[in-house]
């Protein structure tokens, strides 16, 4: 389930092909990526020109199980800048391998696309942070990639990256400033924050002891994606942006009956969907003429 068969057909004729594919079918030339997160498919609506492509109908693409998650890409402008969004991503819970998990990346590399923005929707153990809240992913923790679960585990392609890949630059320092000045200037600062997320394999969400565990190694916020797109990313050279939506507090004492639940996630995505949708378009419509890209 975790790794890539090595015996499967050839991953990066694969990749190729599903590239060529949506390539012959689309007038867009992507620059950006944008995956969205649980609830966060909206953020596609503001896309001129679009064209959509059904997970179903695109070769070689895995299929979305989890409710929020549409399945389906967008192509499309935002403020004249080719872009390619991704409703609905793909988790390791559902089953997917991680080289499934991560496929859409490789693809996006192989459309031309040079930066990579994240969403998700996350559980926040900082105890500043608010539901609602923003949060810029600063750097992440990855414990099913630390415990050897790694989409860059199985043989190594140079074609796509390096076998050993560093990470301590991950998430773009430029891109994290641009955010953040715009956080100031479009009247956001008090929601937007900086931290560190967290990802777990899931489905479950955190026992309490779970929780003051990652609260005591400095996580800000925890969900169950992002990681492997990101180390992904980052092995074939785009560059990375992240942002996570708090959209509930991880209940770090006993005795509450207050209780997480996937419905309550999709309810506080949908009710910021908008902000985000504004956010990453102003961010994508500064790229360019910051030159930061
Ligand atoms: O796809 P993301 O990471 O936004 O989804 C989060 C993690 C789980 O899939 C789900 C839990 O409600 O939301
Ligand atoms: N693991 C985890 N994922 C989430 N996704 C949204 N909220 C949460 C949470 O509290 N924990």
């Amino acid at each position: 389930v975790f790794s890539r068969d090595v015996s499967c057909i050839p991953y990066y004729e694969e990749c190729q092909k599903t590239a060529d594919w949506l390539l012959s079918r689309t007038k867009h030339k992507p620059k950006f990526a944008i995956i969205c997160g649980s609830g966060l498919g909206m953020l596609a609506e503001t896309l001129q020109d679009q064209e959509v492509f059904k997970y179903s109908d695109i070769p070689n693409f895995p299929q979305s199980t989890v409710q929020g998650h549409v399945g389906q890409l967008v192509f499309g402008e935002l403020k004249r800048k080719a872009c390619v969004y991704m409703q609905g991503r793909f988790h390791m819970y559902e089953g997917h391998s991680l080289y499934k998990v991560t496929f859409p990346v490789r693809v996006f590399k192989q459309l031309g696309v040079e930066t990579l923005i994240v969403t998700n929707a996350a559980g926040s153990l900082a105890d500043s942070y608010k539901v609602g809240d923003i949060m810029v992913i600063k750097d992440h923790v990855n414990f099913p990639g630390l415990a050897g679960y790694n989409a860059l585990s199985g043989p190594n392609d140079e074609r796509f990256g390096p076998r050993f890949p560093s990470m301590s630059d991950t998430y773009d320092k430029d891109l994290r400033g641009l955010a953040l000045d715009l956080s100031i200037k479009l009247g956001y600062s008090h929601f937007v924050q900086e931290g560190v997320y967290c990802m777990v394999g899931g489905p479950n969400f955190e026992t309490i002891a779970e929780a003051r565990l990652l609260h005591k190694l400095g996580i800000d916020a925890v969900g169950m994606s992002t990681a492997p797109e990101v180390v992904v990313a980052k092995h074939c050279g785009l560059k990375v942006f992240g942002l996570s939506l708090i959209t509930n507090q991880v209940l770090k004492e006993y005795g509450s009956n207050e209780a997480v639940n996937h419905e309550k996630v999709l309810e506080i995505s949908k009710k910021r969907a908008g902000i985000l949708q504004d956010f990453v378009t102003e961010l994508v419509a500064q790229i360019n003429s910051n030159n930061t890209n």
